[in-house]
């Protein structure tokens, strides 16, 4: 089959940050049975977080990450199932047994400036015979050249595809655009492109990176990812499909999948709500959402609060334990402003 464009699924991972990490193994089946009989080429599954994600820092997860990878793929007959691993949470030994679950892809994700982490990471994946895809979050934060360079290393440690992660969906259309063209002037991989919804620019993005030439491309049906969740899948297939570019899924399958199985998983629907807006606005993780709106339920204030002030100190992934602490402070300086 012909596939302009490389489908990743990844509602069964990013979309665990939005549900607070509590997928059942009948919703993991269920969704995973409908992507592969759709014909999408690739599913992610692990915790939010990735391998090993599961902790008290991160969210605990309702079922073991494991269980939920095993039991997609019992059902997956041409899908490949991947996992996520971030250097430093998930470790070689995590690999290893997702690679013995079965799995078939291994995306090894690093902050955008510290790519050199994914090494070790990397080479094993390979060794493993994994499809194995760097994975370079907060691109926002790094100038194109950067960028580049910082993909150029996952290319040399042996990686597949390179992808470029806009975690906070901060990126206008045109910093998308020259993060591609950066990296394809210098890879001679594919290039891949991963969007978050906080702007509503998800779509517009992923475009604008398919015309850069990104060819691996991740969406989450029904919009099911962190902060207002990523590119939704099933209305990118329709608008590909519009635009004569193959994708080799089945649209009408992901759209039912999206309404009869998918929507009732969402606790509240995804939406760009004031505080997946803010992430997007002020260049927060996606994922530190819940965590924040959490923090100002305990201290009383403003989640917005919180998260811009997580932009200003520039927080980023692995560093959830900052969201409390910036909370306290912003409490302790409310009261004592009160006082006065
Ligand atoms: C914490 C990992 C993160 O959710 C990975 C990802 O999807 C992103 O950075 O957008
Ligand atoms: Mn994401």
């Amino acid at each position: 089959m012909s596939r302009d464009i490389v489908l990743t699924e990844v509602a069964l991972r990013d979309g665990s940050h939005a549900i607070n990490h509590q997928f059942t193994v009948e919703q993991v089946v269920e969704v995973a049975r409908g992507l592969d009989e759709a014909n999408v080429p690739h599913i992610e599954v692990s915790h939010g977080d990735g391998l090993a994600g599961s902790s008290l820092q991160y969210g605990l997860s309702r079922t073991h990450e494991l269980e939920l990878i095993e039991a997609a793929v019992s059902v997956c007959k041409q899908a490949k199932v991947g996992v996520l691993l971030l250097p430093g949470i998930g470790t070689i030994k995590d690999l290893n047994t997702a690679a013995g679950l079965g799995v078939g892809m291994a995306r090894i994700a690093t902050h955008a400036t510290e790519a050199d982490v994914s090494a070790q990471h990397i080479y094993r994946s390979k060794e493993l015979g994994l499809t194995t895809v760097g994975f370079l979050m907060m691109s926002h934060m790094a100038a194109p050249e950067k960028l580049a360079e910082q993909a150029g290393l996952m290319q040399s440690y042996g990686a597949d595809v390179v992808y470029i992660v806009d975690s906070a969906g901060a990126l206008l259309p045109d910093q998308a655009g020259e993060r591609v063209r950066a990296l394809k002037q210098c890879l001679n991989i594919p290039i891949g492109f991963h969007a978050h919804n906080n702007l509503s620019l998800a779509m517009a993005n992923t475009l604008v990176a398919i015309q850069e030439g990104a060819t691996w491309i991740d969406g989450s049906v029904r919009c099911l990812g962190a902060g207002a969740g990523n590119t939704q899948t099933e209305v990118l297939l329709a608008v590909l499909d519009r635009m004569g570019i193959q994708t080799g899924v089945d649209l009408y399958k992901m759209m039912d999948l999206a309404e009869e199985i998918v929507s009732p998983i969402l606790q509240v629907p995804q939406e760009i709500t004031r505080d997946a807006l803010v992430l997007g606005y002020a260049g927060v993780y996606s994922s530190f959402r819940l965590h924040a709106e959490r923090a100002a339920r305990k201290f009383g204030i403003d989640s917005r609060d919180i998260l811009i002030e997580l932009g200003r100190r520039k927080a980023v992934g692995g560093q959830e334990d900052m969201i409390v602490d910036v909370a306290a402070e912003i409490a302790q300086l409310n009261s004592s402003t009160k006082i006065r």
